[in-house]
């Protein structure tokens, strides 16, 4: 991993940019999983080129699936051949949140031990609800948080699934279960969080030829032994990608045009811009374009971003600068993120002088404050670093600490920022 450094926004000249964002990391963490276990090679094009979609590759590599890169962005991978290693598989999820469940799912099929790990800040996040499935699923796992050493394969059976923390471990799961020996059903109990992100999972799996049983809203059977078959596929842009460049564009008050915009993704951050729009955005699209306009100064809303968590950093950040109170509930899963992404997000703009108040589910930012510049730290959450850069449109000079977190999901972010017109310089730590 790149050594830490920080970035100073320094200038801005926005005039209404067109932007491409690169493919979504969301798609491309399912299909790489699932083209693992599919008979055959996939091929997937517009793959995104981050640390998360690099470790998922070499993931899969250790389980045996072989990936060959044809170009920048398509890569070629044969499925798993062997469930059977000659060697422990060792590998390291780094700070994937979403790697570290399904892999750990998707590797209990093998009938070798294989070790999952993952960076310092991954392995404080919660994996017990995998852990623990996957054990009632007859697969042998020596503990509840990560490094987990782990022997399958999955039996199959019945489990009843804890979503109230992530929604996760049930991708990770339905991926899995996929290749059980006996048919699974899963119950879940506990309010389901993120659940636009099953769906998501669901018409992947469908993608590869994957059958998953619905039935019940609260009960999914997988039938056992499935023959899921190699697919090739353009990747579409990634939904989240595409919120800085929304929000750049307004602090800018200017417009943006997001070109390939994916509109017809079950993802929920897809409709970030319907809340932009509530806040008073003109929004004009077509069959694959969205173009966000500034018209008059934005107002706060009150919004449930239960099912958008990823773009919770993006708009605290653009409610500093709206008329009156912006309202955000349903968020409690916010605080398995990379960060706290309730208490560290809004504990790093209170030092600015905003005024955020936060409780366990919920974030109320009062805009139109008196601002002043002060360093911020990403808390090595790539989310918060891009979120953050984007207050140099409205706060020339402001530094974000760590800001190489970005690496993660979208590591040419500053290169994109200089593309619409925001220019950005490594600083040193003083
Ligand atoms: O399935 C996925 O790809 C993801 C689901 C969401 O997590 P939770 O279900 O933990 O909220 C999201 O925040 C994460 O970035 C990616
Ligand atoms: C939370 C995120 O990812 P993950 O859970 O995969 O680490 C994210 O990309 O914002």
């Amino acid at each position: 991993m790149e050594s830490m450094s920080n970035r100073q926004v320094i200038t801005h000249n926005i005039q209404s940019p067109i932007v491409t964002v690169p493919g979504s990391k969301y798609l491309a963490n399912r299909y790489i999983a699932l083209a693992a276990i599919a008979t055959g090679t996939t091929q997937l094009r517009n793959l995104p080129q981050n640390d998360d979609i690099e470790a998922a590759l070499d993931a899969i590599t250790q389980l045996g699936a072989s990936v060959t890169e044809i170009s920048p962005g398509v890569v070629d991978i044969e499925g798993i051949k062997h469930y059977s290693l000659a060697q422990t598989a060792e590998i390291n999820c780094r700070d994937s949140g979403t790697l570290s469940r399904f892999i750990t799912a998707v590797a209990s099929n093998l009938s070798t031990e294989v070790v999952i790990d993952a960076s310092q800040q991954m392995r404080q996040r919660p994996m017990q609800e995998v852990s623990q499935s996957l054990r009632e699923l007859g697969v042998e796992v020596g503990s509840d948080t990560l490094p987990i050493k782990l022997k399958g394969p999955i039996k199959g059976g019945y489990v009843e699934l804890d979503t109230s923390r992530s929604s996760q471990y049930l991708s990770g799961l339905l991926i899995a279960c996929l290749k059980a020996k006996a048919d699974t059903t899963l119950r879940l109990k506990g309010k389901t969080v993120s659940s636009s992100y099953i769906q998501l999972t669901k018409n992947a799996i469908s993608l590869f030829g994957g059958v998953v049983e619905e039935v019940s809203n609260t009960e999914l059977k997988i039938p056992a032994e499935q023959s899921v078959s190699a697919a090739s596929i353009d990747i579409a842009s990634d939904v989240v990608s595409s919120s800085y460049f929304m929000v750049a564009g307004l602090l800018a008050e200017t417009s943006v045009t997001l070109k390939a915009f994916d509109f017809n993704s079950p993802q929920g951050e897809s409709k970030f811009y319907q809340v932009l729009q509530q806040m008073g955005a003109d929004i004009e699209r077509t069959d694959s374009q969205l173009t966000l306009r500034y018209q008059q100064p934005l107002k706060g809303i009150e919004v449930d971003m239960g099912d958008m968590p990823d773009v919770v950093p993006t708009l605290v950040v653009l409610a500093m600068f709206a008329q009156g109170q912006t309202y955000i509930t349903n968020i409690a899963h916010l605080a398995f993120k990379e960060s706290n992404r309730i208490v560290d997000l809004c504990d790093e703009l209170n030092k600015l002088g905003a005024n955020i108040e936060y409780d366990d589910d919920s974030i109320r930012v009062t805009g139109g404050q008196k601002l002043t510049l002060h360093k911020l730290s990403s808390c090595h959450d790539h989310r918060l670093a891009m979120s953050f850069a984007l207050l140099g449109i409205k706060m020339p000079g402001i530094v974000v600490t760590d800001a190489q977190a970005v690496e993660k999901s979208f590591p040419r972010y500053w290169e994109f920022l200089e593309t619409i017109g925001i220019q950005t310089q490594v600083v040193d730590a003083s």
